[in-house]
């Protein structure tokens, strides 16, 4: 099997300033904290530990390419693209829109160099020339809707390359499945009403964006019913994400009929992330993997391209993503030294035991009501 792999060095040059979520404000206690939540370090990090461990020489590299404006303007205004242009020519750059995103001098080239990344390695997966493959891209993508970015993102990277895919490849149906812990509310929103494209989002319940990614937010027009979303209470774990994936989204996935799979891969859902507590090990993100894997087999001659989004965690963002890829281009991933820790930890553990626990909690704290 031929894996694709795509990083570039100026993903790793993204310049998030010294504010943690919003820039340093003395006047309200916010002091600078020099690593924003979405510093590039820690994908320049898993890049590293690909290389590294050994993993990158059993990959076929893919090279990165800046999305053309043509290419960012089939999902998003002119307004937006042009705002971002101007903001990235300033000395200290400038933000996606929201005020939480900030990008350096020169941020448009690297968000660009993101959103064509997610292209070329979805090109090469359709053109055959790999037969999975995984972009390591940074800003991440899924928040970004047609009039804005937002959360960290600047161009929804996925959406240009499912665009990619269908107007310039021809490609018939495809299947967004989001895994990051927030809600993938920018490629809801650029798909909502187009029958073409299935959007599914696994997060954690209305983590962010702020009160999104309910169960009833089906797609809309035509589109209806080709959007699903999968809140998930925190503590979830891998059980709770491997059963969702089981009961929800592979039976969707049959349902729908892709031509190709993408994943919009996150790995803030794992255990040690700092912007949410889905509780997921590097385990949990191989068995996620191996199932969309499955299932782009018996659907789509397992046309797979995996798509990086969020993962904060300094500590196990590069291992969950190690061994996510060595899953994904089906070689002996790396041990996880974390494993030892999270081995009996509650969250990772059978989802039947949660809802076990929670059956007995009832049944005494109910039988002791007086
Ligand atoms: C600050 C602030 N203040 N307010 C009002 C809001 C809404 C703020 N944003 N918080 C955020 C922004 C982005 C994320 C995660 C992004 C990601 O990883 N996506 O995959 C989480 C929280
Ligand atoms: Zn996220």
């Amino acid at each position: 099997m031929t894996t694709g792999y795509l990083w570039h060095p100026l993903y790793g040059w993204n310049d998030t300033g010294s504010g943690s979520l919003t820039p340093a404000d003395p006047a309200v206690g916010l002091q600078p904290v020099g690593h924003h939540f979405a510093h590039p370090d820690n994908k320049r990090r898993m890049h590293e530990l690909v290389e590294v461990s050994g993993l990158l020489d059993q990959l076929h590299r893919v090279p990165a390419r800046p999305a053309k404006r043509a290419e960012i303007l089939r999902v998003h205004t002119e307004e937006h693209h042009d705002r971002i242009v101007a903001e990235s020519a300033l000395p200290k750059g400038g933000d996606a829109g929201d005020g939480v995103s900030p990008f350096g001098k020169g941020g448009y080239e690297i968000a660009a160099l993101a959103a064509g990344g997610a292209l070329a390695m979805v090109d090469a997966v359709v053109r055959g020339e790999v037969d999975n493959g995984f972009a390591l891209v940074n800003p991440c993508g899924h928040h970004a809707v047609p009039e804005t970015g937002m959360g960290f993102c600047v161009f929804n990277n996925v959406a240009v390359a499912v665009r990619h895919a269908q107007e310039v490849l021809g490609v018939e149906r495809i299947a967004v499945v989001d895994w990051d812990v927030h809600h993938g509310n920018g490629t809801q929103a650029v798909f909502w009403e187009d029958p073409r494209v299935l959007t599914v989002s696994m997060h954690q319940d209305r983590l962010y964006p702020p009160r999104g990614g309910t169960v009833g937010e089906r797609g809309g027009g035509a589109g209806l019913y080709t959007n699903l979303n999968v809140p998930r209470p925190p503590g979830t774990g891998d059980a709770g994400y491997v059963d969702a994936m089981d009961a929800v989204i592979v039976p969707a996935l049959r349902a729908f009929q892709p031509d190709l799979v993408v994943v919009a891969c996150g790995f803030d859902p794992s255990y040690f992330d700092p912007l949410a507590h889905t509780m997921v090990s590097a385990a949990g993100f191989a068995t996620l993997t191996e199932r969309v894997m499955e299932a782009a087999a018996e659907l789509c001659d397992g046309r797979l391209a995996m798509v990086q989004e969020g993962g904060y965690s300094i500590h196990y963002v590069a291992i969950c993503g190690a061994i996510t890829i060595a899953t994904l281009a089906g070689v002996e991933p790396i041990a996880d030294p974390y494993l030892a820790l999270l081995a009996d930890v509650y969250g990772i553990h059978a989802l039947e035991e949660h809802q076990l626990a929670s059956r007995k909690a009832a049944e005494v704290l109910v039988a002791d009501i007086p």
